[in-house]
Formats: structure tokens, sequence, C-alpha cells
């Protein structure tokens, strides 16, 4: 039956929007599939192999690279053009003339994006350990018992799913732990690259103390940047127990909530939106007495995300209202505009800082101590 047969049908322009609004609701219902299958690809190694093969490769190159059984590898077409159409590989077209006498042939080639070529194996800036930790069972758990959390008294999902905090989940399971920690550092890495760069942010500090350092990622690199620096990372002694200090860099085992290590200066990436206002006020005071007991002032560096809904791009409020949704569920804490960390600043007795919007989507903001 052809189209113009089906009148009667088409009339009632209602049904546009009523379709419409289907199709939207199912494309965010299963929006869970984008990283599912970043994170099958990420497992399968197919970013490293696109990038050890040096220019596009085909799906009947990549296909044999994968080793898959025959039953399952006729799915890696679609895999990849499910993850091309959502930005994280691109197809190209290649021209091939190799089969001689014949008609040289057109072929799709893919190529990395700049979101994949953050999952390389091995290449400084690989995030493939974050997709690791965020995309995995235990966290999609909790995310899923949103609707239980909302009603009970649990300050995070994981109360809910498991009966304890986040953080006590991680501190008496270490494959948790090595997941999570491992993930934190991939990010700390590639932002850390990015902060070793700004000498005016290091510009007279003798001492600095990284709060919640985790690892040590952050450590590494801007100690050995700058050598004549004391750098001091802090954190759980659970989780630097068995890390070992070398040069200027040592870590130092306690709780922020209790007392910080004295030093000119202090690092706080990826903490405050761990935590409430009342708890960051608890800890802020503790850095400012940390510093003013090293007797000559100076600064609380935050790196963290500013929520700037008016002038932000769509992708970029996106991103940050995730991490937003991601703090709720975890800690009851929560991802703040300038307004908020304004608010948070003057109550903890802080009258003076700057933010700059350094890093993406998230800034850097010193806090001064005068
Ligand atoms: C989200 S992670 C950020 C790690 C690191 N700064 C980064 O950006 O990759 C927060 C860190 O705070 C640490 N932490 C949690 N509670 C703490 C406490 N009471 N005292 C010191 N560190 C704590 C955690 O162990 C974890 O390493
Ligand atoms: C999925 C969770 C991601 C995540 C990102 C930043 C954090 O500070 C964090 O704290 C536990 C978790």
């Amino acid at each position: 039956m052809s189209s113009s047969e089906m009148s009667d049908c088409n009339n009632n322009g209602g049904n546009k929007k009523l379709f419409e609004g289907q199709a939207l609701l199912y494309k965010h219902l299963f929006s869970f599939f984008t990283p599912i299958c970043l994170k099958l690809a990420v497992k399968l190694g197919i970013p490293t192999i696109i990038h050890n093969h040096g220019k596009s490769i085909t799906l009947s190159e990549l296909i044999s690279a994968l080793h898959l059984p025959p039953s399952k590898a006729c799915f890696v077409p679609r895999l990849m053009r499910f993850l091309a159409h959502n930005g994280l590989f691109a197809i190209v077209r290649i021209h091939h003339d190799d089969n001689g006498e014949q008609e040289a042939e057109e072929k799709e080639g893919y190529v990395l994006t700049s979101a994949s070529e953050l999952l390389v194996e091995g290449s400084e800036n690989c995030l493939s350990a974050m997709v690791k930790f965020i995309v995995q069972p235990t966290l999609v758990d909790g995310w899923i018992r949103m609707d239980e959390w909302i009603y009970g008294e649990e300050v995070s999902v994981f109360g809910t799913a498991c009966g304890v905090s986040w953080w006590d989940l991680v501190a008496n399971n270490s494959e948790q732990m090595n997941i999570f920690n491992e993930g934190m550092a991939s990010d700390s890495q590639m932002m850390s690259l990015a902060l070793r760069d700004c000498n005016s942010v290091f510009e007279g500090i003798e001492t600095i103390v990284d709060v919640g350092g985790g690892n040590g990622a952050t450590g590494k690199i801007i100690s050995e940047a700058y050598p004549e620096l004391q750098y001091i990372v802090f954190d759980l002694p659970s989780v630097v127990a068995n890390l070992q200090g070398i040069r200027n860099l040592s870590y130092v085992g306690g709780d922020m909530f209790k007392s910080i290590p004295e030093a000119n200066a202090v690092l706080l990436k990826w903490v405050l939106h761990n935590w409430n206002d009342d708890y960051c006020k608890k800890i802020l005071k503790n850095c400012k007495e940390c510093i003013l007991r090293k007797g000559k002032g100076g600064k609380i560096i935050i790196i963290e995300v500013v929520i700037n809904e008016g002038q932000d791009k769509y992708d970029t409020t996106q991103v940050k209202l995730e991490f937003d949704m991601t703090m709720m569920a975890m800690f009851s804490a929560k991802e703040r505009t300038e307004k908020e960390w304004k608010q948070l600043f003057t109550g903890s007795g802080f009258n003076n800082y700057k933010i700059f919007p350094l890093f993406g989507f998230r800034s850097l903001i010193e806090l001064y101590v005068i």
C-alpha cells in the first residue's frame, strides 16, 4: 500500500508530537546502553586496537583482531555503528586501490574520536580505569535503588544496597578499593598533567598537603615537576597503608575531620563534592588551621565542578548534573553553583577566593588564607 493511500491515517498532526514523545522516552530508557557498550568496547580493547593500527581500521580488520567466536563476531559492526552514532568512534571513507586491475573500492573505516582517544591503554591520558569503575555491577546496583533510598534515612544508596557507606564499602573490600582508586588515579593523572603547567599555582609554596589525595597519582606528577616542593599525600590509613613515599613525596594516613598535617597550601581535588555543607565546613576549617599552624598564610586549591547552567553548553551542563546526581545518591552531597561555593566559603570564614575555569568541566578555585 502506498503512503498516499494512508491519508486517512495521516491527518492528525497531534500524533507527530505523541510519537516524538515516545521516541524521546525510549531514547532515555535505553541510554544505559551507551556506557554498557562503551565498557564492552574497552574490555575488547577496541580503542587500543584502532590506535595501534595507526590508520582507520575496516570492520573486517577489526573483527580479525578481536578473536571472537564467529557467532559473536558478526555483531561487531552493529556495536561499532552504535558507538559511532554516539560520537565515541567516527567513520571515515577510505579508498582502496590495491585490487590491481579491478575497480577501486570504497570502504568505511573506523577512527578514534577525542573521547575514545582517552581509552587507549598505556597512553598518558587514559581513562579506561574510570570506565571500569563507573560501569560495574556494585555501582549500578546502588543507582537503581534510588527509589528505596529516597524514602529511607540512609545517606547513601550503598547504605540501602549493602548496608554501609561508600567509604566503608571500599575500606572493607580490597577489590572495590582497587577499582575505585585506579579509576580516581586515572582522572588525576590526566588532570595533573594539565595542573603541572600552572606554575603560578605552586609559586611560593614550600609544603603542600593533598587532602584525600588517594594513591598519589597527582602527588607523583606534581612532586616530580616541582622538586623543591614538599608534597604530602594525606588520605585514610586504609588507602595509604602500603604506599612508599619517594624524594619530596610522602604519604600520611589520617582523618581530615580530625587533623591535617601542617603545610602552606592544601589541595582538595574532588573531595568537597563528596560532602554536604556541614562536613565541608569542618574540612575547610581543618585546612585553614593546618595552614595557619605553618605560620605565614597560604591557600587552599580546590578542583571541582562549578555549575553554570546559564553560560555552559548543553553537554557541559549535562556532565556536571550527572556528577551532581552521583554525589546525591552516593553521599547525599552535591555539585555546587558559584553562589553555593561562595556561601560555603563565607560560612567557613573565608572572604577571598578566585575561580579559574581551567580544566573543561572542572574549575580550579583558589581560596586564600591570610
Ligand atoms: C573522590 S576521591 C578523590 C581522590 C583524589 N583527590 C582524586 O581526585 O583522584 C576522595 C578521597 O577522599 C578520601 N577520604 C575520604 N574520607 C576521608 C577522610 N575522613 N580523611 C581523609 N581522606 C578521606 C578517600 O579515601 C578518597 O581517596
Ligand atoms: C561514579 C562515581 C564517580 C565519582 C567521581 C568523583 C568522586 O569524587 C567520586 O567519589 C567517590 C565518585
